[in-house]
């Protein structure tokens, strides 16, 4: 996902722009649990585009004599992290130095700069936006965000700025798998990218000038064609030393969305913790495929017994993804790297699986007969016949008379049939229910 960042000196307004930005749309990503506040980010949607909206004002404390430098660090946090940057300086006030040093700053950057002056709502103000066309910026917006005026256009034009979305062809039959790797900071997700792409069958291809592309990276191993989703994202290591945690946790979970296979890196050492529940939970709502990589597990204690137990602890914790395979590997030192993608490969040829209707039904009939759907509110639940509309992931529809009463418990035991008799161990499977259709109805 895209991220903007709003810019500029203390008080020229960027919360009134961020919050008119936000005020109208529909917040998507609220605060997450153990995440520490950093900028203000929120994930917006303006004219069908998604991205992450960055507020990068509001943190300046302490000596006035200060803030230039506060606001100068904020403004070069702001262009390592977003893809778009909105400066705003205040027509209120005039043009002030501190401006067009930021000006100076920004001009440096090769990424989208939209310059505005904000507060431009009276004659007076208009006149005093002229001073700006001193910055000789090539285009300048007016804007009032406390009015609204020309945010709508600003807008339109940070939008056509951004770098194209992804979406899966779902016709292509033989997509790249399309592999994400997730985790807690300095779980080694950025020293298992850079091992991967150094595995020596690994061939990595020369990367198209597009934005995206850039962003991600394509592969090849054993002649099948992988996408590393942010795998510039993933790499780069700050330049600025601060971490903005949300964003990194928004980010994570764009990267999920665009991939078939996530791979969660788990610190050995560390243990698991809430936050790696906390993304894999997002895996598993998202229906996406997923190995878990126990990482540093050279530095992990080798006592059987302790293996044991923290295997046993894993899958416990892990439960709602049992279908997720775990390696144990040292991206560090290399140790079972090469099992990685094969790893992948396995879930994401699961992930693809399409079963045909008579073999479906047949699998349904067997685990009717084998165990008999229980009764609600006294009727017996019947089902009539199943299909497969679609996969990656694998998604069943069953039609029965009460597809809202399946009780959780039948559920999970038809899924089990299902992954048994097809072979989907690997992958998350969905099972929906619904209502047969009536006759003369379209069944599928
Ligand atoms: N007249 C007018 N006032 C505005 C406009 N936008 C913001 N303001 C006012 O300007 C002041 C500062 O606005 P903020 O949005 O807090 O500014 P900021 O840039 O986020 O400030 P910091 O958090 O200190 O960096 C507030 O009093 C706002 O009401 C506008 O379009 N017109
Ligand atoms: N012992 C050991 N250390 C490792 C291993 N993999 C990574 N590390 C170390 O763990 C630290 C973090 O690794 P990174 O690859 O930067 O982790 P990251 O997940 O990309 O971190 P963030 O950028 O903070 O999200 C580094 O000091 C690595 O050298 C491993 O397999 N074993």
């Amino acid at each position: 996902m895209s991220v903007v960042a709003i810019v500029g000196r203390p008080n020229v307004g960027k919360s009134t722009l961020f919050n008119r930005i936000c005020r109208r749309r529909q917040a998507l990503v609220d605060d997450f649990p153990g995440v520490t506040r950093d900028r203000l980010t929120t994930s917006v949607e303006v004219e069908g585009r998604r991205f992450v909206l960055m507020d990068t004002g509001g943190f300046l404390s302490g000596d006035p004599t200060d803030f230039a430098e506060q606001t100068r660090r904020q403004v070069l946090l702001a262009l390592d992290e977003a893809d778009a940057i909105i400066f705003l300086a205040d027509a209120k006030a005039g043009l002030h130095p501190g401006d067009e040093e930021l000006v100076n700053i920004l001009r440096r950057s090769d990424k989208p700069v939209f310059y505005a002056v904000n507060k431009v709502d009276g004659r007076e103000q208009e006149i005093h936006a002229a001073e700006f066309f001193g910055l000789g910026t090539d285009r300048l917006y007016s804007v009032s965000a406390a009015h609204g005026y020309g945010v709508r256009e600003l807008l339109e034009d940070v939008i056509a700025a951004l770098p194209e979305e992804w979406a899966d062809d779902p016709q292509d039959p033989d997509p790249p798998v399309r592999v994400s790797v997730v985790g807690r900071p300095n779980a080694g997700k950025s020293t298992l990218v850079n091992a991967l792409l150094g595995e020596q069958r690994v061939i990595v291809s020369p990367v198209p000038g597009t934005t995206r592309d850039a962003v991600d990276t394509p592969l090849e191993w054993e002649g099948r064609r992988f996408v590393l989703i942010d795998t510039a994202g993933i790499r780069r290591k700050g330049k600025t030393r601060e971490k903005l945690e949300k964003l990194s946790v928004i980010k994570a979970l764009d990267s999920i969305d665009r991939s078939h296979v996530a791979v969660l890196m788990v610190d050995a050492v560390e243990g698991v913790t809430d936050q790696d529940l906390h993304i894999g939970g997002t895996i598993q709502e998202r229906g996406r495929g997923c190995v878990i990589a126990v990482n540093k597990w050279d530095a992990f204690e080798k006592d059987l017994k302790r293996i044991r137990m923290f295997m046993q602890d894993l899958r416990d914790r892990f439960r709602f993804l049992p279908f997720a395979p775990i390696l144990t590997i040292s991206a560090l030192k290399g140790k079972r790297v090469s099992r990685v993608l094969p790893s992948i490969l396995e879930v994401f040829d699961q992930y693809n699986l399409r079963v045909n209707t008579g073999m479906v039904n047949r699998v349904l009939a067997d685990a009717l007969e084998k165990h008999e759907p229980p009764l609600v509110s006294g009727r017996r639940l019947k089902f009539y016949y199943a299909t497969q509309p679609s996969t990656r992931p694998p998604t069943f529809v069953l039609f029965c008379n009460y597809p809202d009463r399946v009780h959780f418990s039948y559920q999970r035991f038809l899924t089990n049939q299902f992954r048994e008799a097809f072979g989907m161990d690997k992958t998350p499977i969905r099972l929906l229910f619904r209502e047969r259709a009536r006759r003369g109805e379209n069944r599928s």
